[in-house]
């Protein structure tokens, strides 16, 4: 049989917004039952059919690497991001900063990629549109906490999906039906996947920034841990 390739989604976000419920959520189509602090990295592996339904269609794996929010383990996250095929932006509807915050995530993962570690003091001088236009990684938003949120924010666009015309999820990571099968954020995340797949696997990449973000992945197993989390 043949082996089946893979690719390797940054899941990024301030601690506690909800990136390993989601991540959980979309990975085994059951919510968490009692997230841990990540510590490091923790992954989950998926298999996705590429353009399902057509004759197009093959099997691939998605690798989502949660990463840990904390600001403790800024200096030392930098291992997991290379490479990076694709990122999900995850922020919690009822709390605006971490909305905010997710530019300077992105600024974290393009730091880190040029420079093999963090580097706060460069992180001003980097332009992340341009950046992150020149590479095209596919970028999907999450805003959790849905059934916190006071006005349920439902039509409404944060300001980073417009300014990279990123798909938006807006949902409770508690709840299984935000992510069923055949919902339109069903639909929204599996088209992520498939353009991540397509820029890693059908792209001519010419910058070396993108090449590097392209570099060849190690071999995962279908699913394990990288990481520990505290009960
Ligand atoms: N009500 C509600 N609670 C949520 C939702 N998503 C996550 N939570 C809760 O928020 C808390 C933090 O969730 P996590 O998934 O651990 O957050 P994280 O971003 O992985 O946090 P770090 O590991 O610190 O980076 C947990 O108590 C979750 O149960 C949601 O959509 N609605």
């Amino acid at each position: 049989m043949a082996a089946i390739d893979r690719v390797r989604v940054m899941v990024l976000g301030d601690s506690g917004v909800g990136k390993t419920s989601f991540v959980h959520l979309a990975a085994n189509n059951e919510p968490v039952r009692a997230p841990g602090w990540t510590i490091g990295c923790s992954v989950e592996v998926k298999l996705h059919e590429y353009k399902e339904g057509t004759p197009g269609q093959v099997t691939y794996f998605i690798e989502l690497w949660d990463v840990g929010g904390s600001r403790n383990h800024r200096n030392t996250r930098h291992v997991f991001y290379n490479p990076c095929h694709g990122v999900i932006l995850v922020h919690d509807l009822t709390n605006s900063k971490s909305e905010a915050n997710l530019r300077k995530w992105l600024q974290e993962l393009i730091n880190c990629d040029m420079n093999n570690g963090y580097q706060e003091n460069l992180s001003e001088n980097l332009d992340v549109e341009n950046l992150f236009g020149s590479t095209q990684i596919p970028i999907l938003i999450i805003g959790t906490k849905l059934d916190l949120a006071d006005d349920k924010p439902l039509s409404r666009r944060s300001k980073l999906a417009t300014q990279f015309n990123a798909e938006e999820i807006l949902l409770d990571c508690r709840q299984t039906r935000y992510l069923a099968a055949g919902t339109s954020n069903a639909v929204k995340l599996s088209r992520f996947y498939d353009k991540v797949i397509e820029r890693r696997y059908n792209s001519q990449a010419t910058s070396p920034y993108s090449e590097r973000f392209n570099s060849t992945s190690p071999i995962l197993p279908s699913k394990f841990y990288s990481s520990m989390h505290q009960d």
